[in-house]
């Protein structure tokens, strides 16, 4: 069973996802295998010089601030971008989940909805936080500024829109009720695998 997690930039999907780990549940986390693979794949790095030019990788390393500050403010190079790395990503996706031997595992994929990732998961769970209290964190996290993070949050879809996808949704505001929140949902996923 896989178990879709995402959410808006910011809004906690990571920290999520390592309370389904901490319970013993395999996470995968698209973000991070999508800098490994970009770093591996000779094929994903020829296609991003393509597209954007030799800048964007100091020989093996992509230049990530420099892809990012192209991108983001670019949908057509974006879609192109998504369309280099999103196949490679799912293939990887579906060799790590056949070597698992868990009850279900965690996807965590930051546009899982926008990119339809959702219709493979069988159940999906979004997370989310004001929009303020997502600026503030990843301030904090990355030094990014206001711009940058808008830039970002402009190609996700809103909260309302994912929640009409989603069959649960985590409020992460408080840490210690989200922790509780993931134990609920942890039990409730394996007892819905005992009756399928
Ligand atoms: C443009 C890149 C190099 C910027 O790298 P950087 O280290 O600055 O950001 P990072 O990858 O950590 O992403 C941080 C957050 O940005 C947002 N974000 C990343 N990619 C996308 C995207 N294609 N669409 C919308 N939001 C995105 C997510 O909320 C993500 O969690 C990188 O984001 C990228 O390669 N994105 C395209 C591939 C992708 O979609 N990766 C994420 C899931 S597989
Ligand atoms: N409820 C919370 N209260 C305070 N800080 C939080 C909370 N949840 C997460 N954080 C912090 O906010 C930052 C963003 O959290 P996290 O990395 O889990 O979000 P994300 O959705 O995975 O972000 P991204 O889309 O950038 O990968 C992290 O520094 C994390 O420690």
């Amino acid at each position: 069973m896989v178990i879709g997690l995402t959410g808006g930039i910011g809004s906690g999907k990571t920290t999520v996802a390592g309370f389904f780990k901490e319970l013993g549940v395999p996470v995968y986390i698209a973000d991070k295998q999508a800098k490994e693979l970009m770093e591996t794949s000779e094929e994903i790095r020829q296609g991003i010089v393509d597209l954007l030019g030799d800048e964007a990788y100091n020989g093996k390393f992509p230049n990530r601030k420099f892809i990012a500050s192209k991108v983001f403010n670019n949908t057509e190079k974006l879609e192109k971008l998504n369309s280099i790395i999103h196949p490679a990503v799912e293939n990887d996706f579906v060799q790590w989940k056949n070597k698992q031997s868990s009850a279900y595992v965690i996807y965590e994929a930051a546009i899982l909805f926008e990119k339809g990732g959702y219709k493979k998961c069988d159940f999906n769970i979004l997370v989310t936080a004001p929009k303020e209290d997502r600026v503030k964190r990843l301030q904090k996290r990355d030094q990014s500024s206001r711009d940058e993070i808008e830039a970002r949050m402009n190609h996700q879809w809103s909260d309302e829109k994912k929640s009409e996808l989603a069959d649960f949704t985590i409020e992460n505001t408080n840490l210690t009720q989200t922790k509780e929140q993931v134990r609920t949902l942890h039990r409730i996923i394996l007892k819905s695998g005992k009756n399928s």
